[in-house]
Order: C-alpha cells, then structure tokens, then sequence
C-alpha cells in the first residue's frame, strides 16, 4: 500500500488556517530563538538510536522498563550534556524548556527525574556557598545521583509530623540518622528504589534532646563503587502505581546511620561543632523546593493537556463517523459542535495555563532576588499562588486530558494513542507536591488572614487588590473586563461568607480549629474563586501585551481563545456567578450564543493551533496524533508490536482451551 504523504482530511485543515503557525510556536516558546534551539535539542536527541525503544514499553516486565528506562536515560544525559542543555532546571535563563523533550523519551517518567527537579535544586536553594561548590559539581557530573526524600508511610501533608530523627553527637560532629517506626520509613521518591545513591533526607532535628524542626539532610545511601546499600540503610522500590512505573520510587529507612556536621544543608540554618543551633530568618524557607516544583507544575499541566489536545485534535480531523446530513458523507467528527466543546477548550485552557506559568515563573525569580536581601514581604502571596495556581492547572488540565482520551472513543482507550498514559502522569500531579485540598486550604489560610488585616487597614498584595473594592452590585457586563470584574465578584463573595461563618462559628463556642474544619468545603471554595481569578485576569493581560508585538492575524486568534475561555469559564461557574453578581437568564442566553459562535469561529484554525505547539511524532509518541494523519495505519502496525501476534497460535489454546474444548481438563 503507497501512502500519500498527509491525509487529505489535514491536509484540507491545514489550508483554512488564518494565521502564521510558525509565529504561534515562536510566541509559546518564548522566543523565535528558543524555538530554534528548542529543535536543535530535538534533531539531536531523536537522532540517537539508543533513544528509541524496539518493543514498545507496555510489552515489557515490570524489570525489563526499568532497566530500560535506566538505559535510555543514561544515554539522554549524556547527549543533553554534549548539547549544553543545562537550563530546563537549573540556570533558566528564560521559560521555555526541554522538559517535554525530556519526557517524550520516557512514556512513564524517567529514574533520574528527581535527580534534576529537586535533588540539585535542594542543593543549590538550601545550600550554602561551600556545600553548593561540593555537591553540585559532583551531581551535575552524575558522579552522584539523587532525589528528595521527604514523604513518609505515616506522613506527606503534615510536615511536622514527619518522624525520620537527625540526632546531633556533639563528641564525634555527626548526625545520627534514624527511622524509629514502621510510619516514619520514607516512602515515594522518585528513584530512591535503585537507582540513587545519595539523597535530600528531610529530618527532625534534635539537639540534645531539644528539637528544631525539618531540616534538609544529604546523605549517602549506597557504596559509589559497588552501589551496595550502606550499612544501617534499608531500601527499596515501593511497587506498582498508576503511572511513573518507570520512576522507581522507593522506601528508606535508617537504623542510626551516621553522617557528618556539614551534612546538613546550611544555607539558612546552621548547626556548629558544638551543637549551637542557628535559626533561619523564615522557618518556611527549608520548603522552598516545594514552592519552585508548584511553581513549575504549572507549566507541566499545560504541557501535558498541550499534547493530549493535540492527539485529540488531529485524531478528530481524520476520524468520520456517523451523519449529520443523511445525503451526505460521514462527517469528520470534529464537525461535532459537541465535540468541539470538548476540545477547543483544551487549546484555551493549556494557553491559559502556559502565559501564567509564564508570568508565576517571573513573580517567583523577583521573589527569589528580595529574598536573597532579606526581604520575605512576598513570600506568603507566592506561596499562596504557587499553592493555588498548582492545584486549578493540575486539576484542570488533568480533568480536560481525561476528556481528550474519552473524545476519541474507543481508539482513545489504547496505549499506543499514549492518551492513558498522559493522564496517568497528569493525574498524579494532583497529588504530588501537596495533596490539592490541602494546598486549597493553605491557599484560603492566607486569603483569610489578607481579609481580616485588610479589613483593618492592612494593604493588600497586587493579587489580592480587588478585595478591597466595595462589592457593590452593577450591571451584567459580557466584554472580558466585564467577566472578570464578575469573577473577583464571585472571589470577594466566597471569601467573605467563608470568614462570617468562621466568625459565627467561633462565636457559637467552637475553637477556631473547629471552626476552621467545619467551614472548609466553603474555604476551598474561596480559594479556588481567587485562583480563577487571577487566572482570567494574568491569562487576558499576557494576550494584550503580547497583542501588541504579534501579526494581526495571530491576536485575532488569541482573543478568539481568551474570549473562549472566558465564556466557558461563565458558563461552568454560572450558580456562582448568579449568586454573587447581576447575570441574569438573558444574558446567559446570549452567552450560550456567543459561545456557540465561538466555536464556529475557532473550527478552520483547529488544527493550526495544535500544530503551533510543534509537537514532533517523537514527542507525542501516539497512533492518534500524527502529524500525518495516518491513525489506523499506525494502530494497526503497533497491534502488530504484541508479542501475542508472534505465532499464529498460542500454547495455551493446547495446554487449556483445547483440553476445555474436549472434556479433558
Ligand atoms: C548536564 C545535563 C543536564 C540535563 C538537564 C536535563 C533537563 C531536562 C530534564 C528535566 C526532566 C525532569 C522533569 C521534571 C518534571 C517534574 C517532576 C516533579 C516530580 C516531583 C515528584 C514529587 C515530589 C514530592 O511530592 S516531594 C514532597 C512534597 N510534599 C508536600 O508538598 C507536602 C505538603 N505539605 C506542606 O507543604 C506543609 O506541611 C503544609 C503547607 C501543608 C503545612 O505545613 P505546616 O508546617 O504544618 O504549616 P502550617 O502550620 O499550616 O503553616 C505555617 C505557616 O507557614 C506557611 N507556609 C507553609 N508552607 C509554606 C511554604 N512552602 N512557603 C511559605 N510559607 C509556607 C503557612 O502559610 C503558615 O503561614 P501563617 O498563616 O502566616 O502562619
Ligand atoms: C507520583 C508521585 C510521586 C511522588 N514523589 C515524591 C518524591 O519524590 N518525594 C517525596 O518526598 N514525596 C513524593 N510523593 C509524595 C507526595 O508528595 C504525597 O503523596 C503528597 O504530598 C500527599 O500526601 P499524602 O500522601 O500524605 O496524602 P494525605 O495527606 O494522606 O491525603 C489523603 C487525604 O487526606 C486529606 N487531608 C490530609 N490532610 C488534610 C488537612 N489538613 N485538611 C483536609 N484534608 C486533609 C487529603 O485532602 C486527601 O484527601 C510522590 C507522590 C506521588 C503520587
């Protein structure tokens, strides 16, 4: 069979885009020349044969994918060492980075992931000047590998529960490190099963017998030479999970192992000789890894829907099925204005989420020089965006992957379309670096405390200035400005309810925990309209800066998207806005047509906007999503890849079905 070089179906779509695609790709990556150097990484890593798996992941052992998955990324550091890839992590010197690369190698994570997101970030953020010059040189060189081992069985919320010991002997200048129950053994992080040899312990200091706190450990777990585990280290792999089976993630425990003074990570806190505890000007700053993880969370949730709308997409143009017109063919689905609804919103919403990581990424750097002078003013604003913006694009973004694999019906459900496994790894984002209630709460925690010292006087931080706007009812209002306006409406409103009923609360005679607990689905609410907020409110101000600089063409298509996003969002959340401003039934049924019109408007530029996240079949590594177009031929030759369809017959069918068939099992 000679295939044609694209399916006609995108072939057709590709010629009713109205703007320049290349443009598009430019403005996500921030930059024509990150774009450039973006695909040089790419030619570079795609290139290497190493790099390609044979027999696809899903058909091995549990031990083979890991082995696997070791092989590959050993072979991934090095050309990313030979290309000069360093940023991504560790220097960005501007947004866009090699993540998605990164991941595309690995369908399920790769053992040395935490290695680059928080092992050497640990090191280089809470470290000081000497332990920096030691331990990141030896980790960027891979002489040691790492990962951050902070979760316990017993505990990964509650921090200060957490029961892993660091004991301070003052004779020998050492730490004893001890796991002293079952629940204080530490277990999830990434890589620790075998492949790390070193980690971040996150431990409760005790001086003699007085304890100070988590503070953040580097301790060496296994032999350099033989990889042995040490003596007095107990670990290994935690099994089986959703996703990441490819990460390694592994339990630890110690039976009083012993490291040096300086093994502690100083930069903020120190311990000397003779045990004298220094405390760091912020005892939040030993979570600082966790505010920069959240802060980048939000860019991998809008990478992750990126490719998963992009599959979706491209899968909808060239699938027909069913009539909307009985005289005419089968139409492409994506003709399904229902379809549409699944879809469109998936681009809006991972644009949303990309411009904000964008700015969030910003607000954290400017954060990171007032504190490098002593400054901590911003740090609950950043932690409660940080915590907040994590949670609305991991969940968002992790519910609309979740719609992308459903819009391709049944093709979706495969793991050649690699749409369950995004999920898989989307999903867990939702979890991983504070569970997303408890990072709601901590959201509201600092919404409540800004209402009440506002409510006194205080200022409010730029992100919570309309709280203190008089919540005076005006006219619905349907232009951008006016949804917005509407939305920090529906924040004041929640937050204002949630603080009368913990003030009613606390005034019936319950304590203020009480209270608190009984008010919270109010609470997280709250936190989620403030979220909601200044995601509407960075996403529009990002398009019209960058409005000004781009082609006539391409604004036209970001506004259609902003505006998408806007009425969608209005439409979800219409009891809440109900509630809180004058939206009325009319103007929901003209929203409901501008939405619709919305629609039709975005159809010819469909796959245009997913081709402007150029994805490359590599890194989409999906029989739905490519960029030719050919899905069945695809799911067909991966079908082929099963190693059931080796031999025509299996020796089961002798060993149990056929002895069945005649009555002689
Ligand atoms: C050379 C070649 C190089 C090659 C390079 C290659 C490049 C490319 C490769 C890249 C590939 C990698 C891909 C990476 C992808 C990313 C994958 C990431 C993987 C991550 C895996 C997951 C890791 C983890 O999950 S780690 C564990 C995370 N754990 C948590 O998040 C725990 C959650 N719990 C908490 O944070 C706390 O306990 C909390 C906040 C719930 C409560 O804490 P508390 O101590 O009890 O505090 P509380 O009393 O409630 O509040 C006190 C006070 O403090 C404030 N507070 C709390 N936290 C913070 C904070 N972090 N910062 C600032 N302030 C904070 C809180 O608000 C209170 O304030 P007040 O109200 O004023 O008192
Ligand atoms: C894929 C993956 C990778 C991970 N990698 C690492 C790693 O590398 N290093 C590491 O240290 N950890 C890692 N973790 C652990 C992760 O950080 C924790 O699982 C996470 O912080 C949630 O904590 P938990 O498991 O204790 O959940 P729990 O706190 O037990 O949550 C269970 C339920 O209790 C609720 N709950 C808990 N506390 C409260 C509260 N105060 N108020 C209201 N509700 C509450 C939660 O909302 C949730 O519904 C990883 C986890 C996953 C899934």
């Amino acid at each position: 069979m000679t295939l044609k070089k694209v399916n006609p179906d995108l072939e057709k779509e590709r010629s009713t885009c109205t703007f320049n695609i290349e443009e598009l790709t430019n403005l996500l990556d921030t930059g024509a020349h990150c774009t450039a150097e973006r695909r040089a990484v790419e030619d570079k890593v795609f290139s290497v044969k190493e790099l390609k798996d044979e027999i696809p992941d899903e058909f091995l052992s549990h031990k083979e994918r890991y082995e696997n998955a070791i092989r590959k990324s050993v072979f991934l550091h090095k050309v990313l060492q030979e290309t000069g890839v360093k940023r991504g992590v560790y220097n960005r010197s501007d947004k866009s980075d090699f993540r998605t690369t990164y991941y595309s190698i690995f369908k399920d994570g790769s053992p040395f992931m935490l290695q680059y997101s928080m092992f050497v970030p640990t090191i280089l953020g809470q470290g000081d000047s000497e332990q920096v010059e030691l331990w990141y040189k030896r980790a960027l060189n891979m002489e040691i590998i790492g990962t951050y081992a902070q979760t316990e069985l017993g505990h990964g919320t509650f921090i200060r529960g957490l029961e892993t010991e660091a004991v301070y002997d003052e004779k020998t200048e050492e730490f004893i490190l001890n796991s002293p129950s079952l629940s204080s053994y530490k277990w999830w992080p990434g890589g620790l099963g075998h492949t790390t040899n070193y980690c971040i312990v996150m431990a409760q200091l005790k001086i003699k017998g007085k304890p100070y706190g988590m503070q953040p450990f580097i301790v060496q777990i296994r032999d350099e030479e033989t990889h042995m585990p040490l003596p007095g280290v107990k670990v290994g792999e935690i099994g089986a999970k959703l996703a990441f089976n490819t990460v390694n993630n592994g339990f630890l425990g110690f039976e009083h192992v012993r490291i040096p003074r300086r093994h502690m990570l100083m930069r903020f806190s120190q311990v000397s000789k003779d045990g004298k505890f220094t405390s760091s000007a912020n005892p939040k700053l030993a979570y600082g890894t966790m505010v920069m993880v959240r802060v980048t969370i939000v860019n991998s949730a809008a990478t992750y829907l990126s490719r998963a709308v992009t599959i979706a997409i491209r899968y909808s143009a060239v699938r027909h099925q069913s009539k909307l017109k009985q005289n005419e063919p089968e139409p492409q689905i994506l003709d399904y204005v229902t379809q549409q609804h699944k879809l469109f919103i998936g681009i809006a919403t991972s644009h949303a989420y990309m411009f904000c990581s964008y700015w969030l990424w910003d607000v954290y750097v400017m954060y990171q020089k007032e504190q490098n002078v002593g400054n901590f003013d911003r740090l609950p604003e950043l932690h409660a965006l940080a915590c907040c913006l994590k949670v609305i694009s991991s969940s968002d973004c992790t519910g609309l992957v979740e719609k992308c694999r459903m819009s391709c019906g049944g093709h979706g459900f495969m793991m050649s379309s690699n749409l369950p496994q995004l999920y898989g790894i989307s999903t867990a984002t939702c979890t991983y670096e504070g569970e997303n209630t408890v990072m709601l709460l901590q959201t509201a925690r600092a919404l409540v405390k800004a209402w009440e010292l506002g409510s006194r006087g205080r200022p409010f931080s730029p992100t919570m200035s309309y709280f203190a706007e008089k919540n005076v009812p005006s006219k619905w209002d349907s232009s951008l400005e006016g949804i917005l306006n509407a939305f920090q409406k529906v924040s004041i409103g929640k937050l204002s309810s949630s603080v009368s009923s913990l003030q009613e609360y606390t005034k019936s005679g319950l304590s203020a925990e009480d209270a608190w607990n009984k008010a919270s689905v109010q609470l997280i609410g709250a936190a989620e309209a403030w979220g909601r907020a200044v995601v509407l409110s960075i996403y529009k101000s990002e398009i019209e800066r960058y409005g000004q600089t781009v082609s006539p063409a391409l604004k036209s298509v970001l506004f259609d998207l902003v505006e998408l996003y806007y009425v969608h969002l209005t439409l979800e959340k219409m009891g809440d806005l109900l509630l809180y401003t004058q939206l009325s039934e009319k103007d929901v049924v003209s929203l409901r047509k501008k939405y619709e019109d919305l629609l039709e408007k975005i159809r010819p530029n469909a796959i245009g906007l997913v081709d402007a996240f150029d994805y490359r079949d590599e890194v989409l590594n999906s029989t739905l999503g490519s960029y030719d177009g050919f899905a069945y031929e695809r799911l067909m030759t991966e079908a082929m890849k099963s190693p059931l369809n080796a031999e025509p017959v299996n020796q089961s069918f002798h060993k149990y079905i056929k002895p069945l068939m005649k009555g002689k099992l």
